[in-house]
Protein backbone atom coordinates (compact mmCIF):
# COMPACT_ATOMS: atom_id res chain seq x y z
CA UNK A 1 0.00 0.00 0.00
CA UNK A 2 2.85 2.37 0.51
CA UNK A 3 3.97 1.47 -2.75
CA UNK A 4 0.99 2.76 -4.33
CA UNK A 5 0.97 5.69 -2.14
CA UNK A 6 5.09 6.41 -3.00
CA UNK A 7 3.95 6.06 -7.15
CA UNK A 8 1.33 9.23 -6.11
CA UNK A 9 2.19 12.48 -6.63
CA UNK A 10 0.95 13.16 -3.04
CA UNK A 11 3.58 11.38 -1.51
CA UNK A 12 6.46 12.77 0.17
CA UNK A 13 8.77 11.50 2.55
CA UNK A 14 7.51 12.58 6.77
CA UNK A 15 8.80 15.30 7.83
CA UNK A 16 10.75 15.45 11.36
CA UNK A 17 8.40 15.92 14.18
CA UNK A 18 8.62 19.32 15.94
CA UNK A 19 11.93 20.25 14.45
CA UNK A 20 11.80 24.00 14.85
CA UNK A 21 10.01 23.82 18.45
CA UNK A 22 12.78 25.72 20.81
CA UNK A 23 12.06 24.41 24.16
CA UNK A 24 13.07 23.69 27.77
CA UNK A 25 9.90 22.47 29.33
CA UNK A 26 9.11 24.13 32.63
CA UNK A 27 6.30 26.88 32.95
CA UNK A 28 7.77 30.07 31.91
CA UNK A 29 10.58 28.83 29.89
CA UNK A 30 9.12 27.50 26.49
CA UNK A 31 9.33 29.63 22.82
CA UNK A 32 7.63 28.63 20.36
CA UNK A 33 8.64 29.76 16.58
CA UNK A 34 7.91 27.24 13.98
CA UNK A 35 4.73 28.52 11.87
CA UNK A 36 1.69 26.85 13.45
CA UNK A 37 -0.57 26.37 9.94
CA UNK A 38 0.53 23.05 7.60
CA UNK A 39 -0.74 21.70 4.40
CA UNK A 40 0.64 19.57 1.67
CA UNK A 41 2.72 17.98 3.91
CA UNK A 42 4.41 21.19 5.60
CA UNK A 43 4.46 23.48 8.33
CA UNK A 44 3.53 27.18 6.67
CA UNK A 45 3.99 30.57 7.42
CA UNK A 46 1.02 32.70 6.93
CA UNK A 47 1.34 35.56 4.07
CA UNK A 48 -1.64 37.55 4.94
CA UNK A 49 -0.82 41.10 5.98
CA UNK A 50 -3.26 41.02 8.96
CA UNK A 51 -1.27 41.36 12.50
CA UNK A 52 -0.25 38.34 14.62
CA UNK A 53 -2.02 37.70 17.78
CA UNK A 54 -0.05 37.16 21.25
CA UNK A 55 -0.98 33.18 22.59
CA UNK A 56 -0.44 33.12 26.09
CA UNK A 57 0.96 30.89 28.69
CA UNK A 58 -1.84 30.60 30.97
CA UNK A 59 0.93 29.19 33.69
CA UNK A 60 2.31 32.31 33.45
CA UNK A 61 0.69 35.17 31.18
CA UNK A 62 3.86 35.16 29.12
CA UNK A 63 3.72 35.37 25.38
CA UNK A 64 4.07 31.94 23.91
CA UNK A 65 4.20 32.68 20.06
CA UNK A 66 2.22 34.56 17.52
CA UNK A 67 -0.80 33.48 15.93
CA UNK A 68 -0.80 34.18 11.96
CA UNK A 69 -4.55 34.05 10.93
CA UNK A 70 -5.20 32.50 7.36
CA UNK A 71 -6.97 34.64 4.83
CA UNK A 72 -9.08 33.41 2.11
CA UNK A 73 -5.64 32.97 -0.16
CA UNK A 74 -4.04 30.35 2.33
CA UNK A 75 -7.75 28.51 3.19
CA UNK A 76 -7.90 27.69 -0.28
CA UNK A 77 -4.52 26.24 -0.24
CA UNK A 78 -5.27 24.45 2.52
CA UNK A 79 -8.65 23.18 0.89
CA UNK A 80 -6.75 22.17 -2.45
CA UNK A 81 -4.63 20.24 -0.69
CA UNK A 82 -7.31 18.13 0.97
CA UNK A 83 -9.16 17.92 -2.04
CA UNK A 84 -6.32 16.62 -4.04
CA UNK A 85 -5.62 14.50 -1.14
CA UNK A 86 -8.85 13.04 -0.82
CA UNK A 87 -8.19 11.93 -4.66
CA UNK A 88 -6.07 9.03 -3.21
CA UNK A 89 -7.28 8.57 0.11
CA UNK A 90 -10.73 7.59 -0.88
CA UNK A 91 -9.40 5.13 -3.15
CA UNK A 92 -7.45 3.09 -0.68
CA UNK A 93 -9.18 0.45 1.10
CA UNK A 94 -10.75 0.59 5.21
CA UNK A 95 -7.59 -1.84 5.69
CA UNK A 96 -5.00 0.19 4.35
CA UNK A 97 -6.20 3.48 5.60
CA UNK A 98 -6.67 1.66 8.95
CA UNK A 99 -2.81 0.91 8.80
CA UNK A 100 -2.04 4.39 8.21
CA UNK A 101 -4.13 5.06 10.96
CA UNK A 102 -2.31 3.12 13.44
CA UNK A 103 1.02 4.72 12.81
CA UNK A 104 -0.03 7.41 13.61
CA UNK A 105 -1.51 6.41 16.85
CA UNK A 106 2.03 4.52 17.58
CA UNK A 107 3.31 8.06 17.11
CA UNK A 108 1.19 9.27 19.12
CA UNK A 109 2.12 7.55 21.95
CA UNK A 110 5.98 7.73 21.24
CA UNK A 111 5.66 11.74 21.60
CA UNK A 112 3.51 11.26 24.36
CA UNK A 113 5.31 13.46 26.99
CA UNK A 114 6.00 15.81 24.27
CA UNK A 115 2.59 16.59 23.39
CA UNK A 116 1.20 16.33 26.79
CA UNK A 117 3.25 19.27 27.80
CA UNK A 118 2.94 21.40 25.05
CA UNK A 119 -0.61 20.99 25.71
CA UNK A 120 -0.08 22.23 29.44
CA UNK A 121 1.65 25.39 28.15
CA UNK A 122 -0.34 26.60 25.91
CA UNK A 123 -3.91 25.83 27.96
CA UNK A 124 -2.90 25.62 31.25
CA UNK A 125 -4.12 22.50 32.38
CA UNK A 126 -2.54 20.21 34.98
CA UNK A 127 0.21 17.68 33.16
CA UNK A 128 -1.51 14.35 34.89
CA UNK A 129 -4.91 15.82 32.82
CA UNK A 130 -3.02 16.66 29.27
CA UNK A 131 -1.54 12.87 29.49
CA UNK A 132 -4.99 11.40 29.88
CA UNK A 133 -6.00 13.69 26.63
CA UNK A 134 -3.52 12.85 25.02
CA UNK A 135 -4.55 8.99 25.18
CA UNK A 136 -7.88 10.14 24.49
CA UNK A 137 -7.00 11.14 21.24
CA UNK A 138 -4.81 7.92 20.53
CA UNK A 139 -7.07 5.79 21.26
CA UNK A 140 -9.66 7.55 19.35
CA UNK A 141 -7.38 7.15 16.28
CA UNK A 142 -6.37 3.43 16.88
CA UNK A 143 -10.44 2.50 17.57
CA UNK A 144 -11.64 4.54 13.97
CA UNK A 145 -8.32 2.77 12.42
CA UNK A 146 -10.27 -0.69 13.29
CA UNK A 147 -13.92 0.71 12.32
CA UNK A 148 -12.33 1.76 8.96
CA UNK A 149 -12.11 -1.81 7.70
CA UNK A 150 -15.20 -2.68 8.66
CA UNK A 151 -17.75 0.14 6.46
CA UNK A 152 -19.73 -1.75 4.76
CA UNK A 153 -23.48 -1.88 2.73
CA UNK A 154 -26.26 -3.77 2.61
CA UNK A 155 -27.35 -5.89 -0.18
CA UNK A 156 -31.08 -5.96 -0.63
CA UNK A 157 -32.80 -8.52 -2.91
CA UNK A 158 -35.43 -7.46 -5.37
CA UNK A 159 -38.00 -9.61 -7.42
CA UNK A 160 -36.75 -11.70 -10.59
CA UNK A 161 -33.31 -11.84 -9.34
CA UNK A 162 -33.12 -7.89 -9.51
CA UNK A 163 -31.19 -6.69 -6.75
CA UNK A 164 -29.72 -3.40 -4.91
CA UNK A 165 -27.13 -2.58 -2.78
CA UNK A 166 -25.40 -0.06 -0.67
CA UNK A 167 -22.14 1.95 -0.18
CA UNK A 168 -21.09 3.92 2.62
CA UNK A 169 -18.82 6.75 0.37
CA UNK A 170 -16.86 9.80 2.40
CA UNK A 171 -18.31 13.44 1.86
CA UNK A 172 -15.26 14.83 0.44
CA UNK A 173 -12.92 17.63 2.58
CA UNK A 174 -14.24 18.00 6.19
CA UNK A 175 -14.07 21.16 8.24
CA UNK A 176 -13.01 20.71 11.68
CA UNK A 177 -13.38 23.90 14.07
CA UNK A 178 -12.48 23.13 17.72
CA UNK A 179 -12.63 24.92 21.06
CA UNK A 180 -9.64 25.28 23.37
CA UNK A 181 -10.52 23.21 26.69
CA UNK A 182 -9.21 19.95 24.50
CA UNK A 183 -7.08 21.74 21.75
CA UNK A 184 -5.14 17.83 20.99
CA UNK A 185 -8.26 15.32 22.01
CA UNK A 186 -10.66 17.48 19.56
CA UNK A 187 -8.55 17.38 16.76
CA UNK A 188 -8.39 13.48 17.16
CA UNK A 189 -12.00 13.02 18.24
CA UNK A 190 -12.99 14.92 14.70
CA UNK A 191 -10.30 14.00 12.60
CA UNK A 192 -10.07 10.39 13.14
CA UNK A 193 -13.78 9.37 12.73
CA UNK A 194 -13.54 11.84 9.03
CA UNK A 195 -10.36 9.83 8.09
CA UNK A 196 -11.42 6.21 8.79
CA UNK A 197 -14.44 7.08 6.31
CA UNK A 198 -12.09 8.05 3.07
CA UNK A 199 -12.59 12.33 3.74
CA UNK A 200 -9.69 14.58 4.06
CA UNK A 201 -9.56 17.84 6.90
CA UNK A 202 -8.60 20.99 7.18
CA UNK A 203 -8.78 21.72 10.58
CA UNK A 204 -9.12 24.72 12.79
CA UNK A 205 -7.94 24.99 16.12
CA UNK A 206 -9.16 27.83 18.61
CA UNK A 207 -6.86 31.06 18.47
CA UNK A 208 -6.17 30.76 22.27
CA UNK A 209 -4.77 27.21 21.66
CA UNK A 210 -3.22 26.99 18.57
CA UNK A 211 0.19 24.90 19.39
CA UNK A 212 -0.67 21.14 19.43
CA UNK A 213 -3.56 20.59 16.27
CA UNK A 214 -0.21 20.97 13.93
CA UNK A 215 1.92 18.62 16.05
CA UNK A 216 -1.34 15.80 15.10
CA UNK A 217 -0.62 17.27 11.51
CA UNK A 218 3.45 16.05 11.84
CA UNK A 219 2.23 12.43 13.25
CA UNK A 220 0.01 11.74 10.75
CA UNK A 221 2.16 12.64 7.92
CA UNK A 222 5.31 10.71 9.90
CA UNK A 223 2.88 7.90 9.22
CA UNK A 224 2.64 7.87 5.92
CA UNK A 225 -0.04 10.01 5.24
CA UNK A 226 -0.64 11.13 1.92
CA UNK A 227 0.25 15.08 1.52
CA UNK A 228 -3.15 17.12 2.25
CA UNK A 229 -4.45 14.24 4.46
CA UNK A 230 -5.10 16.59 7.79
CA UNK A 231 -4.48 20.40 7.48
CA UNK A 232 -4.46 22.99 10.27
CA UNK A 233 -4.93 26.74 9.32
CA UNK A 234 -4.88 29.04 12.42
CA UNK A 235 -7.24 31.78 12.91
CA UNK A 236 -10.67 33.10 14.36
CA UNK A 237 -13.81 33.58 13.51
CA UNK A 238 -13.35 35.07 9.74
CA UNK A 239 -10.52 31.69 9.05
CA UNK A 240 -13.72 29.89 10.68
CA UNK A 241 -16.48 31.30 8.41
CA UNK A 242 -13.67 31.37 5.20
CA UNK A 243 -13.73 27.39 5.87
CA UNK A 244 -17.50 27.58 6.49
CA UNK A 245 -18.33 29.11 3.34
CA UNK A 246 -16.00 27.54 1.20
CA UNK A 247 -17.31 25.54 -1.97
CA UNK A 248 -15.26 22.68 -1.81
CA UNK A 249 -15.78 21.93 1.19
CA UNK A 250 -18.45 18.71 2.06
CA UNK A 251 -18.76 19.12 6.05
CA UNK A 252 -18.26 21.03 9.06
CA UNK A 253 -17.56 19.43 12.39
CA UNK A 254 -17.65 22.18 15.51
CA UNK A 255 -16.97 21.93 18.80
CA UNK A 256 -17.57 25.32 20.58
CA UNK A 257 -20.48 27.79 22.20
CA UNK A 258 -23.83 27.31 21.41
CA UNK A 259 -23.87 31.59 19.76
CA UNK A 260 -21.38 30.33 17.78
CA UNK A 261 -22.39 26.76 16.98
CA UNK A 262 -26.09 28.50 15.73
CA UNK A 263 -23.58 30.15 13.07
CA UNK A 264 -21.57 27.47 11.78
CA UNK A 265 -25.20 26.43 11.43
CA UNK A 266 -26.44 28.91 9.23
CA UNK A 267 -23.39 29.45 7.03
CA UNK A 268 -23.15 25.88 6.34
CA UNK A 269 -26.88 25.87 5.24
CA UNK A 270 -26.25 27.93 2.41
CA UNK A 271 -24.25 24.95 0.95
CA UNK A 272 -26.93 22.70 2.37
CA UNK A 273 -23.58 21.04 4.03
CA UNK A 274 -24.48 18.87 6.94
CA UNK A 275 -23.08 19.58 10.36
CA UNK A 276 -21.60 18.29 13.56
CA UNK A 277 -22.41 20.51 16.70
CA UNK A 278 -20.46 19.58 20.30
CA UNK A 279 -22.23 22.78 22.18
CA UNK A 280 -22.30 23.79 25.72
CA UNK A 281 -23.88 22.25 28.61
CA UNK A 282 -24.97 23.04 32.01
CA UNK A 283 -25.71 19.52 33.47
CA UNK A 284 -27.52 18.57 36.06
CA UNK A 285 -25.76 15.56 38.76
CA UNK A 286 -28.52 14.11 40.78
CA UNK A 287 -27.23 12.49 44.29
CA UNK A 288 -29.49 10.50 46.20
CA UNK A 289 -29.76 10.06 49.53
CA UNK A 290 -29.06 5.99 48.99
CA UNK A 291 -25.80 6.66 47.52
CA UNK A 292 -22.72 5.62 48.36
CA UNK A 293 -21.56 8.45 49.53
CA UNK A 294 -17.82 8.44 49.21
CA UNK A 295 -18.65 7.82 45.96
CA UNK A 296 -20.91 10.79 44.91
CA UNK A 297 -18.36 13.03 46.19
CA UNK A 298 -15.34 11.49 43.71
CA UNK A 299 -18.03 12.34 41.46
CA UNK A 300 -19.35 15.65 41.72
CA UNK A 301 -15.74 16.19 41.97
CA UNK A 302 -15.33 14.96 38.61
CA UNK A 303 -18.13 16.85 37.29
CA UNK A 304 -16.76 20.40 37.87
CA UNK A 305 -13.42 20.36 38.39
CA UNK A 306 -11.32 18.53 35.56
CA UNK A 307 -9.56 21.37 33.35
CA UNK A 308 -9.86 24.11 35.45
CA UNK A 309 -13.87 23.36 35.39
CA UNK A 310 -13.39 24.04 31.64
CA UNK A 311 -15.49 21.19 30.40
CA UNK A 312 -18.62 20.84 28.20
CA UNK A 313 -19.76 18.14 29.92
CA UNK A 314 -19.88 18.81 33.41
CA UNK A 315 -22.56 18.33 36.29
CA UNK A 316 -22.39 22.01 37.46
CA UNK A 317 -25.46 21.58 39.29
CA UNK A 318 -25.71 19.10 42.21
CA UNK A 319 -28.75 18.41 43.22
CA UNK A 320 -28.70 16.54 46.68
CA UNK A 321 -31.28 14.85 48.23
CA UNK A 322 -32.17 16.70 51.59
CA UNK A 323 -31.77 14.39 54.25
CA UNK A 324 -27.99 14.03 53.00
CA UNK A 325 -27.18 17.60 52.27
CA UNK A 326 -25.47 18.66 55.37
CA UNK A 327 -22.73 15.52 54.93
CA UNK A 328 -22.53 15.46 51.43
CA UNK A 329 -21.36 19.61 51.42
CA UNK A 330 -19.04 19.12 54.69
CA UNK A 331 -16.66 16.35 52.68
CA UNK A 332 -17.30 17.90 49.07
CA UNK A 333 -16.08 21.50 50.69
CA UNK A 334 -13.06 19.35 52.53
CA UNK A 335 -12.03 17.56 49.35
CA UNK A 336 -12.16 21.20 47.22
CA UNK A 337 -9.91 23.06 49.50
CA UNK A 338 -7.07 20.45 49.68
CA UNK A 339 -7.01 20.42 45.51
CA UNK A 340 -3.39 21.53 44.86
CA UNK A 341 -3.21 24.80 42.65
CA UNK A 342 -0.04 25.83 40.95
CA UNK A 343 2.43 25.04 38.49
CA UNK A 344 0.84 22.99 35.65
CA UNK A 345 3.83 21.05 34.89
CA UNK A 346 4.49 19.79 38.65
CA UNK A 347 3.51 16.45 39.00
CA UNK A 348 1.27 17.16 42.29
CA UNK A 349 -0.69 20.07 40.78
CA UNK A 350 -3.88 18.93 40.31
CA UNK A 351 -5.60 22.29 39.14
CA UNK A 352 -3.33 24.64 36.41
CA UNK A 353 -3.97 27.93 35.11
CA UNK A 354 -7.64 29.08 33.33
CA UNK A 355 -7.04 29.27 29.79
CA UNK A 356 -7.10 33.23 29.96
CA UNK A 357 -6.94 36.56 31.70
CA UNK A 358 -10.08 37.57 30.23
CA UNK A 359 -11.93 34.14 30.88
CA UNK A 360 -10.55 33.67 34.06
CA UNK A 361 -12.16 37.39 35.16
CA UNK A 362 -15.56 35.87 33.22
CA UNK A 363 -15.56 32.97 35.88
CA UNK A 364 -14.79 34.91 38.71
CA UNK A 365 -17.14 37.69 38.09
CA UNK A 366 -20.06 34.95 37.55
CA UNK A 367 -18.99 33.69 41.69
CA UNK A 368 -19.56 37.38 42.48
CA UNK A 369 -22.85 37.54 40.37
CA UNK A 370 -24.09 34.44 42.90
CA UNK A 371 -23.12 36.20 45.88
CA UNK A 372 -25.17 39.15 44.53
CA UNK A 373 -27.95 36.95 43.79
CA UNK A 374 -28.26 35.12 47.35
CA UNK A 375 -25.73 32.25 47.20
CA UNK A 376 -23.29 31.64 49.68
CA UNK A 377 -19.43 30.63 48.60
CA UNK A 378 -18.54 27.60 50.50
CA UNK A 379 -14.82 27.51 49.85
CA UNK A 380 -13.04 29.11 46.71
CA UNK A 381 -13.76 31.45 44.24
CA UNK A 382 -11.11 33.96 44.24
CA UNK A 383 -8.37 34.37 42.55
CA UNK A 384 -5.03 32.51 43.32
CA UNK A 385 -1.33 33.97 43.54
CA UNK A 386 1.17 30.73 43.72
CA UNK A 387 4.07 31.15 45.86
CA UNK A 388 6.71 30.79 42.98
CA UNK A 389 7.02 34.12 41.38
CA UNK A 390 7.26 33.33 38.07
CA UNK A 391 3.70 32.27 38.32
CA UNK A 392 2.64 35.16 39.30
CA UNK A 393 0.93 36.66 36.66
CA UNK A 394 -0.91 33.23 35.56
CA UNK A 395 -4.50 32.77 35.58
CA UNK A 396 -5.38 31.08 39.02
CA UNK A 397 -8.44 30.77 40.70
CA UNK A 398 -9.16 28.97 43.97
CA UNK A 399 -11.64 26.04 42.77
CA UNK A 400 -15.54 27.06 44.15
CA UNK A 401 -18.44 26.03 46.12
CA UNK A 402 -21.51 27.55 45.98
CA UNK A 403 -24.24 26.89 48.58
CA UNK A 404 -27.98 28.14 49.11
CA UNK A 405 -28.47 27.98 45.54
CA UNK A 406 -31.54 28.57 44.04
CA UNK A 407 -32.93 27.27 40.70
CA UNK A 408 -33.53 30.93 38.77
CA UNK A 409 -29.56 32.16 40.09
CA UNK A 410 -27.68 33.19 36.78
CA UNK A 411 -24.72 30.34 38.46
CA UNK A 412 -27.47 27.97 37.98
CA UNK A 413 -28.96 28.75 34.52
CA UNK A 414 -26.25 30.02 32.94
CA UNK A 415 -22.63 27.96 31.88
CA UNK A 416 -19.19 29.35 33.80
CA UNK A 417 -17.28 27.41 32.14
CA UNK A 418 -15.06 27.20 35.29
CA UNK A 419 -14.37 25.44 38.87
CA UNK A 420 -17.58 26.64 40.00
CA UNK A 421 -20.29 23.77 41.81
CA UNK A 422 -24.14 24.57 42.25
CA UNK A 423 -25.14 22.74 45.38
CA UNK A 424 -28.77 22.97 45.13
CA UNK A 425 -31.31 20.52 47.80
CA UNK A 426 -34.40 18.73 46.30
CA UNK A 427 -36.80 16.55 48.09
CA UNK A 428 -38.07 13.83 45.53
CA UNK A 429 -37.25 12.49 42.05
CA UNK A 430 -40.45 13.76 40.70
CA UNK A 431 -39.29 17.26 41.76
CA UNK A 432 -35.61 16.89 40.94
CA UNK A 433 -36.54 15.45 37.32
CA UNK A 434 -38.62 18.59 36.37
CA UNK A 435 -35.61 20.44 37.82
CA UNK A 436 -32.95 18.72 35.92
CA UNK A 437 -34.61 18.91 32.47
CA UNK A 438 -35.44 22.77 33.04
CA UNK A 439 -33.29 24.14 30.77
CA UNK A 440 -32.31 24.61 27.21
CA UNK A 441 -28.69 22.58 26.91
CA UNK A 442 -28.78 18.95 27.31
CA UNK A 443 -25.19 17.19 27.23
CA UNK A 444 -25.16 15.67 30.14
CA UNK A 445 -26.31 14.59 33.13
CA UNK A 446 -25.20 11.83 35.90
CA UNK A 447 -27.15 10.31 39.02
CA UNK A 448 -25.35 8.53 42.16
CA UNK A 449 -28.31 5.85 44.13
CA UNK A 450 -27.64 2.60 45.10
CA UNK A 451 -30.83 1.76 44.04
CA UNK A 452 -30.56 0.63 40.33
CA UNK A 453 -34.07 0.49 39.18
CA UNK A 454 -34.11 4.02 39.91
CA UNK A 455 -31.05 5.12 38.46
CA UNK A 456 -32.20 3.35 34.88
CA UNK A 457 -35.97 5.19 35.67
CA UNK A 458 -34.13 8.33 36.30
CA UNK A 459 -31.56 8.30 32.75
CA UNK A 460 -34.82 7.11 31.12
CA UNK A 461 -36.32 10.94 32.32
CA UNK A 462 -33.18 12.62 31.72
CA UNK A 463 -32.78 14.96 28.81
CA UNK A 464 -29.58 14.77 28.10
CA UNK A 465 -27.26 12.86 25.18
CA UNK A 466 -24.78 11.50 28.02
CA UNK A 467 -26.01 10.20 30.76
CA UNK A 468 -23.99 8.65 33.75
CA UNK A 469 -24.50 5.80 36.74
CA UNK A 470 -22.76 6.58 39.41
CA UNK A 471 -19.68 7.94 37.89
CA UNK A 472 -19.57 11.08 35.67
CA UNK A 473 -17.39 12.55 33.00
CA UNK A 474 -15.77 9.02 31.40
CA UNK A 475 -15.67 9.21 27.80
CA UNK A 476 -14.33 5.95 26.72
CA UNK A 477 -13.95 6.35 22.42
CA UNK A 478 -15.76 3.72 22.06
CA UNK A 479 -19.00 5.09 23.29
CA UNK A 480 -21.00 8.14 21.31
CA UNK A 481 -20.76 11.50 23.25
CA UNK A 482 -22.73 14.51 22.28
CA UNK A 483 -25.59 16.38 23.17
CA UNK A 484 -29.91 16.95 23.11
CA UNK A 485 -31.81 20.14 22.62
CA UNK A 486 -29.16 23.39 21.89
CA UNK A 487 -26.36 21.18 23.52
CA UNK A 488 -25.71 20.28 19.53
CA UNK A 489 -25.95 17.72 16.77
CA UNK A 490 -24.84 14.77 16.09
CA UNK A 491 -22.16 12.75 17.94
CA UNK A 492 -18.56 11.86 18.22
CA UNK A 493 -17.03 8.54 18.81
CA UNK A 494 -18.34 5.16 18.52
CA UNK A 495 -19.71 3.35 15.85
CA UNK A 496 -23.03 5.66 15.10
CA UNK A 497 -20.16 8.12 14.25
CA UNK A 498 -18.99 6.94 10.83
CA UNK A 499 -23.19 7.81 9.53
CA UNK A 500 -22.06 11.49 10.57
CA UNK A 501 -19.17 10.91 8.08
CA UNK A 502 -19.98 9.21 5.17
CA UNK A 503 -23.20 9.35 2.85
CA UNK A 504 -25.10 6.19 1.61
CA UNK A 505 -25.17 5.51 -1.78
CA UNK A 506 -27.72 3.17 -3.50
CA UNK A 507 -27.09 1.26 -6.66
CA UNK A 508 -30.23 -0.69 -8.25
CA UNK A 509 -29.68 -3.61 -10.33
CA UNK A 510 -31.92 -5.00 -13.08
CA UNK A 511 -31.44 -8.46 -14.22
CA UNK A 512 -34.46 -8.89 -16.41
CA UNK A 513 -35.94 -6.45 -18.84
CA UNK A 514 -37.17 -3.10 -18.31
CA UNK A 515 -41.08 -3.07 -17.80
CA UNK A 516 -41.79 0.03 -19.60
CA UNK A 517 -45.45 1.43 -18.99
CA UNK A 518 -44.51 3.55 -22.33
N1 LIG B 1 -19.93 19.54 23.40
C1 LIG B 1 -18.63 19.42 23.33
O1 LIG B 1 -18.08 18.38 22.99
C2 LIG B 1 -17.74 20.59 23.70
C3 LIG B 1 -16.38 20.35 23.93
C4 LIG B 1 -15.58 21.42 24.27
C5 LIG B 1 -16.10 22.71 24.40
N2 LIG B 1 -17.41 22.91 24.17
C6 LIG B 1 -17.99 24.26 24.34
O2 LIG B 1 -17.11 25.24 23.81
C7 LIG B 1 -17.25 26.47 24.50
C8 LIG B 1 -15.88 27.01 24.87
O3 LIG B 1 -15.05 27.05 23.76
P1 LIG B 1 -14.73 28.39 22.94
O4 LIG B 1 -14.79 29.57 23.85
O5 LIG B 1 -13.48 28.12 22.17
O6 LIG B 1 -15.97 28.46 21.95
P2 LIG B 1 -16.23 29.47 20.73
O7 LIG B 1 -17.58 29.16 20.22
O8 LIG B 1 -15.94 30.86 21.13
O9 LIG B 1 -15.12 29.08 19.65
C9 LIG B 1 -14.99 27.79 19.15
C10 LIG B 1 -14.29 27.82 17.81
O10 LIG B 1 -15.11 28.49 16.86
C11 LIG B 1 -14.35 29.49 16.17
N3 LIG B 1 -15.28 30.53 15.75
C12 LIG B 1 -15.74 31.56 16.49
N4 LIG B 1 -16.61 32.30 15.76
C13 LIG B 1 -16.69 31.70 14.54
C14 LIG B 1 -17.42 32.00 13.35
N5 LIG B 1 -18.25 33.04 13.27
N6 LIG B 1 -17.25 31.18 12.28
C15 LIG B 1 -16.44 30.11 12.36
N7 LIG B 1 -15.71 29.79 13.45
C16 LIG B 1 -15.84 30.58 14.54
C17 LIG B 1 -13.31 29.90 17.20
O11 LIG B 1 -12.22 30.54 16.57
C18 LIG B 1 -12.96 28.57 17.80
O12 LIG B 1 -12.06 27.86 16.99
C19 LIG B 1 -18.09 26.15 25.70
O13 LIG B 1 -19.41 26.61 25.50
C20 LIG B 1 -18.06 24.64 25.78
O14 LIG B 1 -19.16 24.07 26.43
C21 LIG B 1 -18.24 21.89 23.81
C1 LIG C 1 -13.55 15.64 30.08
N1 LIG C 1 -13.87 14.68 29.07
C2 LIG C 1 -14.50 13.62 29.77
C3 LIG C 1 -12.69 14.19 28.41
C4 LIG C 1 -14.84 15.26 28.12
C5 LIG C 1 -14.27 16.14 27.07
C6 LIG C 1 -15.28 16.71 26.12
C7 LIG C 1 -15.70 18.09 26.45
O1 LIG C 1 -15.15 19.10 26.75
Amino acid sequence: MLQRLAASSLWRPAPAPFAAVVRCVSSGSVDITAPLNFWAGKRRTSQEKCSKENVYEPATGRVLCHLEPCGAAEVDQAVKAAKSAFDLWSKLSGMERGRIMIEAALNIESRREDIAEMEVVNNGKSITEARLDVDSARLCIEYYAGVASTLAGQHVQLPGGSFAYTRREPLGVCVGIGAWNYPFQIAAWKSAPALACGNTMVFKPSPVTPVTAVMLAELYAAAGAPEGLFNVVQGGQETGSLLCHHPDVAKVSFTGSVPTGKKIMEMASKGVKPVTLELGGKSPLLIFEDSELENAVRGALMANFLSQGQVCSNGTRVFVQRSILPEFVEEVVKRTQAIEIGDPLLEGTRMGALVSRPHLEKVLSFVDQAKKEGASVLCGGEPFVPSDPKLKDGYYMTPCVLGNCTDDMTCVKEEIFGPVMSVLSFETEEEVLQRANDTTMGLAAGVFTRDVRRAHRVVEHLKAGSCFINNYNITPVEVPFGGFKMSGIGRENGQVTIEHYSQLKTVFVEMGDVDSLF
